[in-house]
């Protein structure tokens, strides 16, 4: 089966309970279209694994309807309309199944009820494996990789699956720079092929990078819209509670690995703007380091 409608994503009025009675997700709507890669950002507990899991179906809202491709959840899921990298987490990583395996699983949904693979299923699993350069780690059993390694494994699956949205559950967690920027890179490459991309980060520095689009979640949402316009220093404080208030960070010393960008403070008001980019000269993008966002500066930042 392949897609036949325009990728899109309709969310309208969601509402999500766990069983426990904790209300996850409130009256939710937002719409996205093709041809998009959208960053989903909010605090930790703000609903975004809960906001993806809905969209693939494996929480039920109590309120509020979901469509994708202008489908229902399950006849999109028929038509393999959606694909979903979650977070490494929630992967059982001691399961003895080998990368080709899982990259395989991806193709599942072209197979009958016997699940052999046919020679476009084999070579559409190759191509996946070779897009995000694992094929040398085809028979490498999947709890034996790297953290970097293990998220290409689950973007080849997504490939493989050739769904026209595609979900990822914050794909930069445990990733070195240039694992981060080979992902953003494939990212862009499927947004110019027409994909719809909703991707979950605490990266909030890099968001401005590749996302044309942001929704910014703290268990309702807090405002959505082009990144340009919407992903602002007055909505990242809404988001975050305001503790962007006292970032006051400089140069070099912020990154521990090879990313050389810096956070200058360009004013010196009681609430100082933030801005972050290769030179003080590079036009402002109202940006903040994320390892200061929750409280607790990696760096010991006092500013923090
Ligand atoms: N299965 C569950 N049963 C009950 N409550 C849950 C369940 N899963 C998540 N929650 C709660 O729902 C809220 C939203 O969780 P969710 O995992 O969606 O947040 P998140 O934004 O993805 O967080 P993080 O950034 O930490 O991954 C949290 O308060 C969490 O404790």
């Amino acid at each position: 089966m392949t897609a036949d409608k325009t990728a899109s994503i309709q969310v309208e009025d969601v509402t999500v309970r766990y069983n426990n009675g904790h209300l996850a997700i409130y009256d939710v709507s937002f719409e996205l279209t093709g041809g998009t890669t959208c960053a989903l950002v909010g605090v930790n507990g703000s609903g975004k694994s809960t906001l993806f899991k809905s969209l693939m179906g494996l929480v039920k809202p109590q309120q509020g309807k979901i469509h994708l491709c202008g489908y229902p959840i399950q006849q999109a899921l028929k038509r393999n309309l959606i694909a979903y990298v979650p977070q490494s987490e929630e992967v059982d990583w001691q399961f003895p199944v080998s990368v080709y395996d899982v990259v395989m699983m991806g193709r599942y949904g072209y197979m009958n009820f016997l699940r052999i693979p046919s020679a476009i299923d084999k070579q559409k699993v190759l191509q996946a494996m070779q897009r995000v350069n694992i094929e040398h780690l085809a028979h490498r059993q999947i709890g034996e990789l790297s953290g970097g390694q293990k998220k290409r494994v689950f973007l080849a699956r997504a490939l493989a699956q050739q769904s026209k949205v595609i979900l990822l559950d914050e794909p930069f967690t445990g990733v070195d720079v240039q694992t981060e920027n080979a992902i953003i890179e494939l990212l862009g490459q499927l947004r110019l092929e027409g994909h719809l991309i909703l991707v979950s980060t605490h990266n909030l520095g890099s968001v401005p990078d590749f996302c044309d689009q942001v929704v910014m979640i703290n268990r309702t949402i807090i405002a959505t819209g082009p990144t340009e316009t919407t992903f602002n220093q007055h909505n990242l404080e809404k988001v975050f509670g305001g503790v962007l208030r006292h970032i006051k960070l400089l140069g070099r010393d912020l990154h521990d690995d090879e990313d050389n960008r810096s956070v200058t403070v360009l004013t010196d008001d009681e609430r100082p703007a933030v801005f972050y980019g290769q030179t003080k000269n590079d036009p402002p993008a109202p940006i903040v380091k994320n390892c200061c966002l929750e409280g607790s500066c990696k760096k010991g930042n006092e500013s923090c």
